[in-house]
């Protein structure tokens, strides 16, 4: 069997293999297993997850977005399971597309499992994306993560990935991070979530760690910066329009809310090393 091309990408340092697949072709050789190989880093490219970049109109699961969106992002995390959104991997998708001439002028329609999500190419080369509004938890319930042996109360938000925001008093605090958070109670994280462990930095500026579900702990998550700078802005009680800065490991974004609740992402993105490799 031939060799299939990647590009690797990241954004602030969660990293991507990108493989091109415009006509869908390579929807069903690109399965979990296949994923986790790619993803694997010390047998395969490594990476936090897995973008296909195909036509909508090629997959089922979204072809009723392809007359708004021509290109889907099928996101798989390194453990080979689908995610609805990624805020960092469409950013490094919108740069392969541009930079490869697949799509006209600054501003982009994306489709992803979680939706069509815009994307605009800014002035001084960062990319924001308009990620959605997010979604607390319809539960009068108290949620918990437990790491390193603290428990902290949880705030559970949809963006539209789930997560479980903790503010801690030390980034050390949750420990080393080599297992996955506990969630409790299991009902309000049906489908278990990414955890973002919160301290401030100052002034509407805050810095976190991230554990993603379906890969462990990562140097960013776009989607989690975003459920952590909001479930900031409500404890900080600032109005709409707020602008808050998210450092995570792998360097900075920025959130800022629309007065309609959209919140938008903005921060880098990079595609580096290019090559083939056998499914
Ligand atoms: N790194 C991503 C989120 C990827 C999906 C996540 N692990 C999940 O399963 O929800 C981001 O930048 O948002």
């Amino acid at each position: 069997m031939s060799g299939i091309s990647f590009v690797k990408g990241h954004g602030t340092q969660n990293d991507f293999v990108v493989i091109p697949d415009a006509d869908g072709a390579l929807a069903d050789r690109l399965d979990e297993a296949a994923v986790r190989r790619l993803a694997d880093r010390y047998a395969g490219i490594g990476a936090d997850g897995v973008i296909r970049i195909t036509r909508t109109e090629t997959a089922d699961e979204v072809r009723e977005l392809a007359d708004d969106a021509e290109w889907f992002m099928d996101y798989r995390n390194a453990d080979g399971s689908a995610a609805e959104m990624c805020g960092n991997g469409v950013r490094v998708m919108a740069r392969y597309l541009w930079e490869n001439g697949l799509v006209e002028g600054p501003v982009l329609a994306l489709a992803t499992r979680g939706g069509i999500r815009t994307v605009h190419a800014e002035p001084d080369g960062q990319i924001t994306v308009e990620m959605g509004r997010a979604k607390p938890a319809a539960t009068r319930q108290l949620a918990f993560v437990a790491a390193g042996g603290h428990t902290w109360e949880a705030t559970p938000v949809r963006v539209p990935n789930p997560h479980a925001v903790v503010f801690v008093d030390d980034l050390e605090a949750p420990g080393s991070l080599t297992s996955a958070p506990d969630l409790r109670p299991a009902s309000v994280f049906p489908d278990s979530a990414n955890v973002e462990f919160v301290v401030d930095r100052g002034h509407k500026h805050i810095a976190m760690r991230v554990w993603e579900r379906g890969v462990g702990e990562t140097r960013s998550c776009g989607t989690g910066v975003c459920a952590a700078a909001w479930v900031a802005m409500r404890r900080d009680g600032v109005g709409a329009g707020a602008r808050y800065l998210v450092d995570v490991p792998g360097g900075r974004l920025v959130v800022t809310e629309r007065p309609d609740g959209e919140l938008l992402l903005t921060g880098p993105a990079v595609l580096g090393l290019r090559g083939t490799v056998e499914l």
